[in-house]
C-alpha cells in the first residue's frame, strides 16, 4: 500500500488531516494498514494516554455487575435457539467476513457520504480534534425505507481460479481483476433473515423496557421508537501498540436501544460507576445498551462515531427526541472498546430509532412517568425539534468560525 504514515514520534509538521486522508484514500481501511505491515501505529490513531488506561475489574461487588437477563422460558424455549442463530448468523453470513476478503470487493464500498446507505469506511467519525479509532466499519442503514437484497454487500472468499483458454493478456487483466471467487453470495438473503431476527428481539425487549417503566408492555412499541434499524459491522484488526489507541472510544448509543452481538474475543468495557468494566464474554449473549434517551448533551460536542449513519443534525435531533419521550428516567451507560494486540475482534451493532416518518405527530413525556419526575419537556412535534435544532447548530457553527 501506498502510504506514508508518520508515527506518534514524528517531528512537529504533523498534519492530521493529510495523514488521516492518506489513510482514506487506500479505501482499505485500518486492516489495510495492518496488512501492510505496520509495527507503529499511525500519529492519527494515538489517543491521549488517561483516554486509552486499560482500568478493568471482574469485580464481585454488586453494583459492579452487568445484568444478565435469561430469555430461556421467556415467551417460549425458543428464545435462547434465536440468540444463538443470531450469533451464528452474524459471525458467519459476513458482516464480519465481510472484512477479511480481499481488499478490491470492499473498496467499492468505501465512503464517507452520509447519503450513502451500505458504506465500509475507517476509523469512525473522522475529525481533526479527535484522534480516529483502529476500527473498520461496514455499515447499513434501513432508516430511510426497505434496501433491496442488491443493495446489501456482498461477500467474497478467496478461491483458486484456474484460467485455461484465455491469452496471456486477458490472464493477467483476469488475475487483476478477479484473483478471488464469489463463493458465497447468499449472504444477502442472511442479511434479511438476521434483520428480521434483531426486528423480533427488539420487540420482545421493548416489552421488557416499558414494563420495568411501569407501562404496559406495548407502550414503548405504540410510540414508534424502533421502528428503524442502523446496522454495523465492526472490525477490530490486531493492533500492534495496542496501548496507544482505542478500539472505540468512550461513548452512548445515539439510538433507542442498541443489541450488540461480539466474538468472544473481548475488550468491550462499561463505564458504570466511575470505573471501566469488562463486559463479560458469555456463549449465546446478546449485549443490550440503551440508547441515548436520558442525556442531556451539549450540542458540539455530540457527535458520535456512528454518525455516518445519519447526518450530524438528525443525529442530535434524535437524542432530544429521545429525552422526551423517556423524561430523564433511565440512563444510557458509557462504553468503549480496547484495541487489542493478538488478533482481530469483530461485533455487530443493531441501532433501533424512531420512525421519522411522523414529523408533525405532537410527542411529550408519556404521562404515566410524571409521577416521579416533573416534564423537563413541553410537548411538541418532530419537525419542530429540528427546525430549532438546526438554528443551534448553525449558531454553534457560527461562534466557532
Ligand atoms: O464493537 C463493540 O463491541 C461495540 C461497538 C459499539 O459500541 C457501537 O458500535 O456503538
Ligand atoms: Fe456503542
Amino acid at each position: 500500500m501506498e502510504v506514508m504514515i508518520s508515527n506518534a514520534e514524528e517531528g512537529s509538521c504533523y498534519d492530521v488531516t493529510k495523514e488521516m486522508n492518506a489513510i482514506d484514500a487506500t479505501k482499505a481501511g485500518v486492516k489495510g494498514l495492518v496488512d501492510s505491515g505496520v509495527t507503529k501505529i499511525p500519529r492519527c490513531f494515538v489517543h491521549p494516554p488517561e483516554d486509552v488506561r486499560k482500568s478493568s475489574s471482574m469485580s464481585t461487588n454488586i453494583n459492579h455487575q452487568i445484568p444478565i437477563i435469561d430469555f430461556n422460558g421467556f415467551e417460549s424455549c425458543r428464545q435462547s435457539e434465536v440468540v444463538n442463530e443470531i450469533r451464528k448468523a452474524s459471525e458467519e453470513w459476513g458482516m464480519i467476513r465481510f472484512h477479511e476478503q480481499p481488499q478490491e470487493a470492499k473498496a467499492e464500498l468505501y465512503s464517507r457520504d452520509p447519503k450513502e446507505r451500505v458504506k465500509f469506511f475507517y476509523g469512525g467519525v473522522l475529525m481533526t480534534k479527535e484522534p480516529a479509532i483502529w476500527r473498520d466499519t461496514v455499515a447499513i442503514n434501513l432508516q430511510d425505507g426497505k434496501l433491496g437484497p442488491e443493495r446489501f454487500p456482498e461477500v467474497f472468499r478467496y478461491g483458486k481460479f484456474a484460467i485455461r483458454s484465455q491469452t496471456l493478456s486477458q490472464q493477467v487483466h483476469f488475475s487483476r481483476s478477479f484473483h478471488y471467487m464469489p463463493l458465497n453470495l447468499s449472504c444477502r438473503e442472511e442479511i434479511i433473515e438476521y434483520i428480521k431476527h434483531m426486528i423480533k428481539t427488539s420487540k420482545t425487549l421493548s416489552e421488557l423496557l416499558s414494563e420495568a417503566l411501569g407501562l404496559r408492555s406495548d407502550y414503548l412499541s405504540s410510540l414508534e421508537c424502533m421502528e428503524t434499524q442502523a446496522l454495523t459491522g465492526n472490525y477490530y484488526p490486531a493492533c500492534p501498540e495496542p496501548y496507544l489507541t482505542m478500539g472505540t472510544s468512550n461513548h452512548t448509543d445515539p439510538s433507542f436501544l442498541t443489541i450488540l452481538v461480539q466474538d468472544n474475543m473481548g475488550g468491550l468495557q462499561v463505564h458504570p460507576q466511575n470505573q471501566w468494566i469488562d463486559v463479560p464474554r458469555l456463549q449465546g449473549a446478546l449485549v443490550v445498551n440503551i440508547g441515548d434517551f436520558m442525556q442531556v448533551k451539549n450540542l458540539t460536542v455530540s457527535v458520535d462515531y456512528n454518525v455516518p449513519l445519519m447526518n450530524k443534525n438528525d443525529f442530535d435531533f434524535l437524542q432530544q427526541y429521545f429525552q422526551l419521550i423517556i423524561n430523564d428516567k433511565f440512563r444510557s451507560v458509557e462504553h468503549r472498546v480496547l484495541a487489542q494486540e493478538f488478533r482481530p475482534r469483530g461485533s455487530v451493532a443493531s441501532f433501533f430509532f424512531p420512525s421519522t416518518a411522523n414529523k408533525f405527530k405532537p410527542y411529550g413525556v408519556i404521562k404515566e412517568l410524571l409521577s416521579d419526575n416533573p416534564p423537563t419537556y413541553r410537548e411538541t412535534h418532530l419537525a419542530e425539534l429540528m427546525a430549532h435544532h438546526y438554528m443551534e447548530v448553525h449558531s454553534a457553527q457560527n461562534t466557532k468560525d
